[in-house]
């Protein structure tokens, strides 16, 4: 992407939204991660609120620029309660993320992620195997030799790289687009190369730094700052500046750190401290 295009400084908008306006985007997110969650939100600008009962989210919704769903633990009543919370998004037209952890594992999760189906949200969050997983329990295929769905959960870690996710995600996005109340979408599948896709056009992020994958969060907090963004940009910005943001802030924790524990510490004033015009400026790599 060449250093003009529109697309930077669109980047360039949103990472100084975030910062001014420190946007509410509410969690029901898993118990592991909750914590960096909402630490992460709060030093990428935005600010944060978790919360598990329904009546609570929508009165939350009302004051938040987008909400963030993660099935990384699941509780009993989760079955019914997120059902019902997709679809109150839905009929308020409430800008959402989705984090499909461990897509494909277990029974429940997979009731679970299959109900949204019925209400969709505006940018999936998520990695390769959660991805091609996700496609499988909504009934999105590339044909009759793709492999994707329930036959290959591979539990909270992926098995599977970026580039074969990469047709599932336009996939995804388009159906997105196609079914959720706002017809506006995103997909970003993590890794080595990150992708950011709206369905017609796509960008692979490279760079970030490998520690990210040995802390346990990076994809969920990356979920809960992607709807800090989506709280101020359309999806496939809001999506690609996160992401961006991520990139550049763990490569300086990488470049310091000394083990996991300092990494995770570093990582955050790194979101902290990186500014909107190096974010804006990345690697950014379109293929149409
Ligand atoms: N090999 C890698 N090198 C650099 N960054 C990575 C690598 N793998 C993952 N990341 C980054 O770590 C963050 C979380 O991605 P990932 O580990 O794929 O999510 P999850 O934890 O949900 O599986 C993202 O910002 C992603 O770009
Ligand atoms: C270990 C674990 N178990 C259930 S959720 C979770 C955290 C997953 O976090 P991430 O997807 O960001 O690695
Ligand atoms: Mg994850």
């Amino acid at each position: 992407m060449s250093p003009d295009s529109p697309i930077r400084e669109r980047i360039r908008e949103a990472c100084a939204m975030v910062r001014q306006k420190t946007p509410l985007a509410q969690s029901f997110t898993n118990f592991v991660t909750m914590n960096l969650v909402a630490n992460a939100q709060l030093a990428a600008g935005g600010s944060a609120a978790m919360s598990f009962l329904p009546d609570d989210i929508v009165d939350i919704d009302d004051i938040s620029g987008a909400s963030y769903i993660n099935v990384g633990t699941l509780l009993p009543s989760y079955r019914e309660t997120l059902e019902k919370i997709a679809q109150v998004f839905f009929e308020r037209q409430s800008l959402w993320v989705l984090d499909p952890v461990a897509a494909g594992l277990g029974a429940t999760r997979t009731a679970i992620l299959r109900s949204f189906a019925n209400y969709p949200p505006t940018i999936v969050r998520a990695n390769a195997s959660e991805t091609i997983a996700l496609c499988g329990i909504w009934g999105i295929s590339l044909g009759p030799d793709s492999h994707g769905g329930m036959n290959r959960p591979a539990g909270v870690e992926t098995v599977d790289d970026v580039d074969s996710a990469m047709p599932y995600a336009i996939e995804l996005a388009r159906y997105l687009r196609a079914h959720n109340s706002t017809h506006t979408a995103a997909v970003a599948v993590s890794g080595e190369c990150d992708l950011i896709t709206d369905g017609e056009r796509s960008f692979r992020l490279p760079g970030g730094d490998a520690m990210m994958t040995k802390i346990t969060g990076a994809g969920c907090s990356l979920g809960g700052v992607t709807a800090s963004y989506l709280a101020v940009s359309d999806p496939l910005i809001a999506a690609t500046a996160a992401s961006l943001h991520y990139n550049r802030a763990s490569e300086k924790a990488g470049a310091v750190a000394k083990g996991p524990g300092s990494f995770q510490a570093e990582f955050l004033d790194a979101l902290w401290q990186t500014q909107p015009d190096e974010i804006c400026a990345s690697d950014i790599i379109e293929s149409r």
